[in-house]
């Protein structure tokens, strides 16, 4: 597919060869060549320090809560990654007994390939810490979680666990939600009740109300319980009360959970581009 730009340069190269002047297409190509090479590597930057930021916020979060002889919870989500390689990389090197109690299939995955010891909240229905990502962090440390799907398990754990530890980028840190994230809220519903939910949360709270379709798959998205996903895009210039709204929208039957993380996080952890990191919370 072209880009935006390139849709602009290319006429200009094509009107130019037509003149039957090669040069000035030479000009234009070299042109060209030169912004693809500052875009693509302007992408890469960003990209870059996107994943620095992920992985500080990560380490710094690990090093500072995760202790000998604890339960962990382990997130779900990109940022997580980082946390579990260096919980590995501290397993191995400190000897670290630990127990980690998976919130997503992807966690679980992750807890296994990298040779952590998985539990459950069977066996362990208390956890030390859980280590989690997130969407979007606000000024009163309530979170937006769901974005890629997982919120019902991880709303469980992380209310098991004494400590809920919030790591992050840069680009989820806002005063407000809405600010940074433009996705809504995730809002996870029995498949059944879909239409009806979607069309009471609306009426009562405005805005509007997506299922979230699949992208290698035909059809909605599917939970890890089996449920659906409605993104609600909430209207950002109200002022929300999202203890309420949580708690309301929690009240609507066939609502299975909510991406609203309320009064859960005591510290959150936003990598900065330059690897260092901010904290919010105690
Ligand atoms: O559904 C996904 C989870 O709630 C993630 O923790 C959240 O979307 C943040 O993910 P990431 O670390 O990839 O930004």
């Amino acid at each position: 597919m072209l880009g935006r730009p390139l849709r602009r340069l290319l006429p200009a190269l094509f009107v130019h060869s037509n003149t039957g002047k090669p040069a000035l297409g030479l000009i234009v190509a070299k042109d060209y060549q030169r912004f693809l090479t500052t875009s693509v590597s302007s992408t890469n930057d960003k990209r870059m320090s996107l994943e620095a930021a992920k992985r500080s916020a990560a380490y710094k979060a690990v090093d500072e809560y995760v202790k000998d002889d604890t339960v962990v919870g382990i997130g779900s989500g990109s940022t997580v990654v980082y946390a579990v390689l260096r919980i590995a990389e501290r397993v191995k090197a400190e000897g670290l007994q630990l127990v980690c109690i998976p919130t997503s299939f992807q966690a679980r995955q992750l807890i296994i390939e990298n040779g952590l010891v998985l539990g459950d909240l069977e066996s362990n229905p208390q956890l030390d810490c859980a280590i989690d990502g997130a969407d979007e962090v606000d000024a009163q440390m309530v979170l937006i979680k769901g974005g890629g799907g997982c919120l019902l398990q991880e709303k469980i754990v992380a209310s098991c666990a004494d400590r809920f530890v919030v790591i992050a980028d840069y680009t989820k840190d806002s005063t407000r939600l809405g600010q940074q994230y433009d996705k809504g809220i995730p809002i996870e519903v029995v498949p059944m009740a879909y239409v009806p939910i979607r069309d009471r949360i609306g009426a009562s709270f405005g805005g509007s109300l997506k299922l979230r379709m699949a992208i290698a798959k035909a059809g909605p998205v599917v939970t890890d319980n089996g449920n659906f996903i409605l993104d609600w895009h909430f209207e950002d210039d109200k002022d929300h009360d999202w203890d309420a709204v949580n708690r309301e929208i929690m009240m609507i039957p066939g609502v299975v959970e909510t991406g609203l993380f309320v009064g859960m996080a005591n510290k959150a952890y936003f990598g900065q581009a330059d690897g260092s990191v901010t904290e919010r919370g105690s």
